[in-house]
């Protein structure tokens, strides 16, 4: 086994706005822009730094990134099972990865409440993301009541096994999952350290039974719900947490560049 504080060193730190619905096209580009002016060729060395704008945003934020080599990265914040077809509303795989994103998220806890996507439909998103060569951000978590009940990590490990169902290991290892207890999103509620860690390493050793112990160590494992840059460091600093998703606090450029910046944060 990997001593654990090694793998972890290995896994590059993600820092991920989910936008969520903000933000049109204009103001896409001046918070980019805010974003790209304040970091530095330091913390794109240290982090990995991600935005997840809405599908109307993505083109300006493309054009903006490859025209001015922005080492942002950016993705989108859903995709449709489907190729193509008669499916009014629906964004494929492929145009995303014609417009370059690198990353999707699929299984949002948004998208399971608000439009009832469950495993299979989740299942069916991730690999429509693979066959395209666009990294999943694979969400996951429990809500209030299975979080009383002491069962978070069965029922993210139960959503972890049906999400991953004929994903290769291939593919596994470019997957990067979220740990979003539903509880603690948008609700100023945050998990403490100990609670995200608890489950982040759960599923780490899931993967390592899904697919082998190599597979789960480079696997990078994301908590999100309520960070803020006055907790990150705590969160950061738990083993199996290799990053965040964030989606209130990476709205605004000054607080988005202080949660890349986990580390100088008390
Ligand atoms: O859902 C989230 C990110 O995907 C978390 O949202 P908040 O950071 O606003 O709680």
């Amino acid at each position: 086994m990997a001593n654990p504080a090694t793998a972890k060193t290995a896994r590059k730190p993600l820092i991920a706005g989910n936008w969520k619905l903000h933000n049109n096209h204009f103001e896409a580009i001046a918070l980019v822009q805010k974003l790209a002016f304040a970091l530095n060729d330091g913390d794109f060395d240290a982090v990995e730094v991600v935005v997840l704008p809405p599908f109307t945003s993505l083109r300006s934020v493309q054009t903006l990134v490859d025209g001015d080599k922005l080492k942002i990265g950016y993705g989108a914040q859903d995709v449709s099972q489907h190729e193509k077809g008669a499916y009014t509303g629906e964004i494929s795989g492929a145009m995303l990865a014609k417009l370059g994103c690198s990353y999707v998220l699929a299984g949002h806890s948004e998208r399971r409440q608000y439009h009832n996507e469950d495993d299979a439909v989740v299942n069916a998103k991730v690999r429509a993301a693979f066959a395209r060569d666009i990294t999943p951000i694979l969400c996951l978590g429990e809500g209030l009541e299975v979080r009383k009940a002491g069962e978070q990590v069965a029922h993210t490990l139960a959503q972890l096994d049906g999400a991953l169902k004929d994903v290769t290991e291939e593919q596994a290892r470019r997957l990067v999952v979220a740990y979003e207890p539903v509880w603690a999103i948008g609700t100023g509620e945050v998990a403490t350290p100990a609670d995200a860690q608890e489950v982040c390493a759960a599923l780490r050793a899931r993967l390592g039974e899904l697919y082998s112990p190599e597979t789960a160590q480079e696997t990078r494992i994301l908590y999100g719900g309520s960070v803020k840059s006055d907790n990150i460091a705590g969160i950061m600093a738990q083993g199996d947490v290799d990053g965040a998703l964030v989606g209130g606090a990476s709205l605004k450029a000054e607080e988005f560049v202080k949660l890349v910046r986990f580390g100088e944060q008390a």
